[in-house]
């Protein structure tokens, strides 16, 4: 008798966060998520979990009438009529917007492929008594998976008025900081050394974008002088010029591993041809989150050599189409590595499965959670050892058990506060009134 799905249960969620700054402006006291059950008829649980937003969970709802009934072993046929049905819906919505808005619409519908793809994976792996990586590309191909340290400038909540968490966790150093203010190279260093304590962190990305490219690059030098094997990055979503950017790595060989997102587009030129251009002049290998997010714009990125870690998000590529990317980079003279958001942990198990599937070397995956860490949904907490989760071959499906005393609190928090899509320059606006969004000038260059 093959089992079919009865139900199909989309949650929007809100968890605390810290305010982080970046490009775009700050994080505010809470960021959202929308959570994905679905329960089958012999009471299989599977779980997943995407991006934030109403949009998004509007789309999310809209398929669950394609998948309440179907049995899961039909996967790829659900996911594929539910992708059908979306891209009708977005070639009906109004035309008009910028090409970046159109790019983001369809963002959102992979967003949204992702949240049914996700939970029937786990499901079928429960079925079948693998762990979901077992079921991605190749199959499993490690037991561990590497993250590193995102490390952010954080502003100072106090002047804000907002109602940002704090003093939520006295059991270590990395619990009694990370609310604070962070808004030195010394501070940086010093989120650095905490987060490792607790999370064995080898690695580190540092979100730039908030002060002058020099001063961000002094902190990249502070960091690699307390930890001189690291390899580590920055990230200033593409808001120096292609000239400044050269400039800013001029000697950063050696101490930056990659960059990310340094330039973007400028004048006659597009992100992809700045990228390839600072790829070449700096010799330093490029990621990126913002120029080579589906295959269209990696086809283009491939044949300008603009970028040689695509940084493939699941949650923006689906589970099955971020590993698709690992195999090519595999393949390919590329190395595979993951962006990422504010996320509860059934991100986290997602991430740790699709990596655990992604054959050959793979740069430690970018992980939001150690801002988060302590508001799981799942029944257990996850555990970092060694800057490390594990995959368990013997565990079955994505390695999490969804609580739902806490799912309901998440989704409580987020009704009670009145939360809906992310909205950094409100955080910004807080401090400084008036803030508006430059996409060439760091936050606080004002
Ligand atoms: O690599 C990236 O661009 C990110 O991590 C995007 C995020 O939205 C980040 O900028 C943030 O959380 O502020
Ligand atoms: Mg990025």
């Amino acid at each position: 008798m093959v089992q079919v799905i009865k139900r199909m249960e989309v949650i929007p969620v809100a968890g605390y966060d810290s305010m982080l700054l970046n490009l775009a402006g700050a994080h505010e006291p809470f960021f959202t998520r929308n959570i994905v059950v679905m329960t089958d008829s012999d009471g299989v649980i599977g779980v997943g979990e995407v991006p934030g937003g109403e949009v998004i969970t509007r789309r999310l709802e809209s398929c669950i009438p394609l998948v309440e009934g179907r049995p899961w072993s039909q996967c790829n046929d659900i996911v594929m009529t539910c992708a059908k049905m979306l891209s009708a819906q977005v070639t009906a919505a109004p035309a008009g917007g910028t090409e970046t808005a159109h790019a983001q619409i369809f963002k959102k519908v992979t967003n949204v492929l992702t949240g049914v793809e996700t939970p029937l994976l786990d499901i079928m792996a429960k079925h079948l008594e693998v762990p979901v990586a077992a079921l991605l590309g190749d199959g499993q191909q490690r037991d561990s998976v590497r993250f590193l340290g995102y490390l952010f400038y954080v502003g100072d909540r106090t002047k804000t008025g907002m109602p940002y968490i704090h003093d939520d966790d006295d059991s270590d150093e990395w619990g009694r900081i990370r609310r604070e203010p962070a808004l030195t190279a010394e501070a940086i260093v010093h989120q650095a050394k905490a987060a490792q304590e607790r999370f064995g962190f080898h690695d580190f990305k540092l979100k730039g974008g908030v002060f002058s490219g020099a001063e961000e690059m002094e902190a990249i030098r502070a960091l690699k002088r307390s930890f001189p094997d690291a390899r580590i990055t920055i990230d200033p979503n593409g808001a120096w010029s292609l000239a400044e950017s050269l400039e800013l790595c001029r000697d950063m060989v050696g101490t930056l591993t990659y960059c990310e997102d340094p330039c973007g587009a400028e004048g006659r030129f597009s992100g992809r041809e700045t990228m390839a251009e600072f790829h070449r002049l700096s010799g330093l290998a490029t990621a990126t989150n913002m120029i080579d997010t589906d295959w269209r714009e990696m086809k283009a990125a491939i044949r300008l050599d603009s970028v040689t870690i695509p940084l493939a998000d699941p949650h923006f590529w689906t589970m099955r189409g971020c590993v698709r990317v690992a195999q090519l980079c595999h393949d390919m003279d590329l190395t595979w590595g993951v962006h990422s958001n504010n996320h509860f942990d059934i991100s986290l198990h997602m991430v740790a499965q699709a990596a655990a599937a992604a054959p050959g070397f793979y740069n430690a995956c970018d992980t939001h959670y150690m801002w988060q860490d302590g508001q799981h949904l799942g029944q257990e907490p996850p555990v970092f050892r060694d800057g490390c989760l594990s995959v368990p071959r013997d565990a079955p499906g994505l390695g999490v058990e969804i609580d739902r005393a806490k799912l309901e609190a998440a989704h409580r928090l987020y009704v009670e506060h009145d939360c809906g899509t992310r909205d950094d320059a409100a955080g910004m606006q807080s401090i400084i009134p008036g803030w508006e969004y430059d996409p060439h000038r760091p936050a606080l260059v004002r």
